[in-house]
């Protein structure tokens, strides 16, 4: 192996320097090019390739972000568009990749690894944590730390007006933001994809709870299906009509800023394991974390099986949820 490509894909996710810094630190370790491409898939299409130095990617493990930009690419869907691709690498002499972004990344990077014919390597970089096989995500654990520090913001409004807030965390798709999140900030009820929401029911649970003395607050994932915060606010007023309803999106700034401890080590630690794995021939596997090993999952199973967020203890959760 000697020329490694890297690049970052779909929704940023805080951590995807940490490890585009791994991948290049480790590759130059073993005597390899690390060669970057620019802005996903749309910069393998187009042949924006820059050769990484060392001091590229110095001081960049605390930025949120990705320094080599990102992009959502439709066109890489079209197998003809994606001939380019194919064309860029070959000529470039690239011989492994490493693709860093969440399923819809994997998905492409699964098609082209069987048509560029090098060895691909997943690193799950999404805030959804979306993807099957792996605890964590990378960026996952920065933007639920950010949506914490956010609820507890309006906690203090919340409580002083008796105020009750529907708060929109992002999961396009999927609930595992908006369950933690909730469970962390000792929000009083959660609507998720994958469960069946109950209007009446969350309205019945706000009345007996609050009665207009307390605050509440509902976190809500954009993905639910009776919808986001403003829709469910809306059908939630009819029932609540003595309760004083707000409504706060937090939208990308659940996507920006530093990195946590927890981020950057899984970032670094995966970052390694892939520029590893490629050494090793090992190809379409994405680099996963179950209690705290490092593991690979075929990127096959990593898009086509689903992640679905998990509590123990369910009633009493509840419980606490509501109380
Ligand atoms: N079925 C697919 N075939 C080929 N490329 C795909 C496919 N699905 C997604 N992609 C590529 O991956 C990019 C990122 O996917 P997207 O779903 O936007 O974000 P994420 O990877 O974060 O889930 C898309 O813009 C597109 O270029
Ligand atoms: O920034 P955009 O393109 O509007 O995308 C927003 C979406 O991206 C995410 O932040 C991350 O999703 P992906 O990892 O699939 O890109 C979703 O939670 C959200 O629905
Ligand atoms: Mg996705």
């Amino acid at each position: 192996m000697k020329k490694i490509g890297i690049l970052t894909s779909g929704g940023d996710a805080p951590g995807m320097n940490a490890a585009i810094r791994a991948i290049t630190k480790s590759a130059m370790h073993y005597g390899i090019q690390a060669i970057g491409i620019r802005d996903g898939f749309e910069g393998l299409m187009k042949g924006r390739f820059v050769n990484m130095k060392y001091t590229d990617v110095d001081n960049i493990i605390q930025r949120g972000g990705t320094i080599l930009g990102s992009a959502r690419c439709p066109e890489f869907k079209n197998a003809e568009a994606r001939k380019s691709a194919v064309a860029n690498v070959k000529e470039a002499g690239i011989d492994g990749l490493v693709v860093i972004g969440g399923d819809g990344s994997f998905r492409g990077a699964n098609v082209l690894a069987k048509e560029v014919d090098i060895p691909v390597i997943g690193l799950p970089g999404t805030i959804d944590n979306d993807l099957y096989g792996t605890d964590s995500t990378i960026g996952y654990d920065t933007a639920l730390n950010t949506i914490v520090e956010a609820v507890d913001k309006i906690r203090d409004t919340a409580t002083s007006h008796k105020r009750v807030f529907l708060v929109e965390v992002m999961g396009r798709d999927s609930g595992f933001l908006a369950l933690n999140s909730a469970i962390a900030s000792g929000a009083e009820s959660v609507l998720i994809p994958e469960t069946i929401t109950d209007i009446e029911a969350i309205a019945a649970q706000i009345k007996s709870q609050n009665k207009g003395r307390r605050s509440s607050i509902i976190i809500v994932a954009e993905g639910d299906e009776e919808g986001g915060a403003m829709e469910i606010m809306a059908k939630l007023r009819p029932h609540l009509e003595n309760f004083k309803l707000r409504t706060t999106i937090l939208g990308h700034i659940q996507r920006g800023g530093v990195p946590s401890y927890f981020d950057r080590a899984l970032a670094t630690r995966s970052g390694i394991m892939a520029v590893e794995l490629l050494m090793a021939g090992k190809t379409e596997k994405m680099v996963g974390v179950k209690a705290d090993e490092l593991i690979t999952v075929d990127l096959k199973d990593a898009i086509e099986k689903k992640a679905i967020p998990k509590v123990e203890r369910e009633e009493l959760l509840a419980k606490l949820l509501t109380k």
